[in-house]
């Protein structure tokens, strides 16, 4: 099954410049492989930012320019120039700072264009401008982008694919016309699910409070009806065919359905292989470091059954012990991050059990010491915080994770078998067990 990656970023600016800078490498890496690249580019907030700090960046010169292919991922379909178009702002972002082939930049079409006012015609135009340029070893109806980015609304939409919208069931065309959208303008074009997937990278990008109820639907198993940006990792690698054309088979490469996803307004700079760790990390990186809830988390994400951090108890000090008596080495040039505070360079490879324990700075919680799979470590990732019902605490914190399916389960894991379920008392390791477990743990790269 494809795993998502997710980045987590101290804030927007961060965020837009982390996600520039990776865009960078991955250009440059595969004009070096293969000579061009194609980018497909998404509107929003988020999604302009990260031009622009790829305008600003001196590292932009590394690009072929010329060799680049840009595509839209959506667009609101108005008037050529129209400041609500999704081309005018990234025109203005980067496309006019940057020497680009004119014949490589495939705006969707204008409300003006060659098909006037007729979304459908215009739809169906890009559909066959990405046929065109999709060559034999794509295996399908629109080429296998690099690197395709999404901004994520609060409704989890991403593209012009809002929920519930019958859009969204399209599983042939790779273009299709919006009539109706919840967020105005109501006329739209966008790529379609199966387009989408044909990437060889996804990337969403969500800043903000306002975006984290989306996040944690994207990372749930909502599906993409419900959810449409849940839908955009595609499905499980071994599920068989999928893609554009109904069950004829994409090819969309090694890195084909990975979910590289940044959220902003939290702490740190880490990336992890489990989305439950992940909401876990998202919501236990709110906490500051006296053991408050950061307050614009607790302001933005009312959760009936969060309660007030509670001050360190025994399991508390427990961890405290474990963790002077098995220190974490630091690598030069990095630092031990605290909330807050981004990691300076590239921290040393550790464990998710090891982040796990490093990152509870304030004496509560444990180290972990277990091999077991990651979503049990991520409940024995215990913080008393959970047995207060924060939203750290499971399925009750994560009511559209824990509706139903495996990612219920999972969370439900996370809550019986978390040492910060309300009550349990934390198994204690022999110290023979803790070196042999400790050998076990599988480090996991983090940036
Ligand atoms: O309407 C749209 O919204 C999304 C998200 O925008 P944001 O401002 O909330 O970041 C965007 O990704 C999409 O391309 C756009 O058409």
């Amino acid at each position: 099954m494809t795993v998502p990656t997710v980045l987590i970023h101290r804030d927007p600016t961060l965020l837009a410049r982390a996600a520039a800078a990776r865009l960078v490498t991955r250009i440059v890496d595969v004009q070096a492989a293969r000579g061009g690249a194609a980018l497909v580019l998404t509107g929003g907030g988020i999604g302009t930012a990260v031009l622009a700090e790829l305008a600003a960046t001196g590292a932009r010169d590394a690009i072929d320019w010329g060799r680049l292919d840009l595509w839209w991922g959506d667009e609101r379909f108005l008037p050529s120039g129209h400041p609500d178009r999704n081309e005018t702002g990234a025109r203005r972002a980067l496309l006019d700072h940057v020497p680009l082939d004119p014949a490589r930049v495939h705006p969707m079409p204008a409300s003006d264009g060659p098909d006037g006012d007729d979304p459908e015609a215009a739809a169906e135009r890009y559909a066959a401008l990405l046929r065109a340029a999709a060559r034999p070893e794509d295996h399908g109806p629109v080429p296998s982008f690099d690197v395709l980015m999404l901004g994520v609304g609060p409704d989890a939409h991403v593209a012009s694919l809002f929920p519930e919208m019958p859009a969204l069931y399209e599983e042939e065309r790779t273009v299709v016309a919006v009539r109706g959208a919840p967020k105005p303008p109501p006329t739209r074009i966008t790529l379609t699910l199966p387009a989408i997937r044909a990437a060889r990278e996804v990337w969403l990008l969500a800043a903000g409070e306002a975006k984290a109820d989306a996040v944690r639907l994207a990372l749930s198993e909502a599906g993409p009806l419900a959810a449409p940006a849940a839908g955009a990792p595609g499905p499980p690698a071994d599920a068989g065919p999928a893609g554009p054309g109904g069950g004829e088979q994409t090819a969309p490469g090694p890195g084909a359905h990975r979910l590289p996803l940044t959220l902003g307004e939290t702490t740190g700079s880490r990336r992890c292989s489990d989305s439950v760790t992940t909401l876990r990390q998202i919501w236990g990186d709110r906490r500051t470091p006296e053991g408050g809830n950061a307050p614009n988390a607790t302001a933005a994400h009312p959760h009936p059954h969060r309660g007030p951090a509670r001050p360190a108890g025994r399991a508390d000090r427990r961890a405290g012990r474990a963790r002077r008596q098995h220190p974490q080495p630091v690598r030069p040039g990095g630092r031990r991050g605290r909330g807050g505070r981004v990691h300076r360079g590239r921290p040393a490879r550790r464990s998710v059990a090891g982040r796990a324990g490093r990152r509870d700075r304030t004496g509560r919680g444990r180290r972990h010491h277990g091999g077991a799979r990651p979503s049990a470590r991520a409940g024995r990732r215990a913080h008393p915080g959970d047995a207060a019902g924060r939203p750290g605490a499971g399925r009750a914190a994560l009511p559209a994770a824990g509706a139903g399916g495996a990612a219920a389960r999972r969370v439900g894991d996370l809550g019986a078998g978390g040492g910060g379920a309300a009550g349990a008392p934390q198994r204690r390791l022999r110290p023979e067990r803790r070196a042999r477990t400790r050998r076990r743990r599988r480090p996991v790269p983090v940036l």
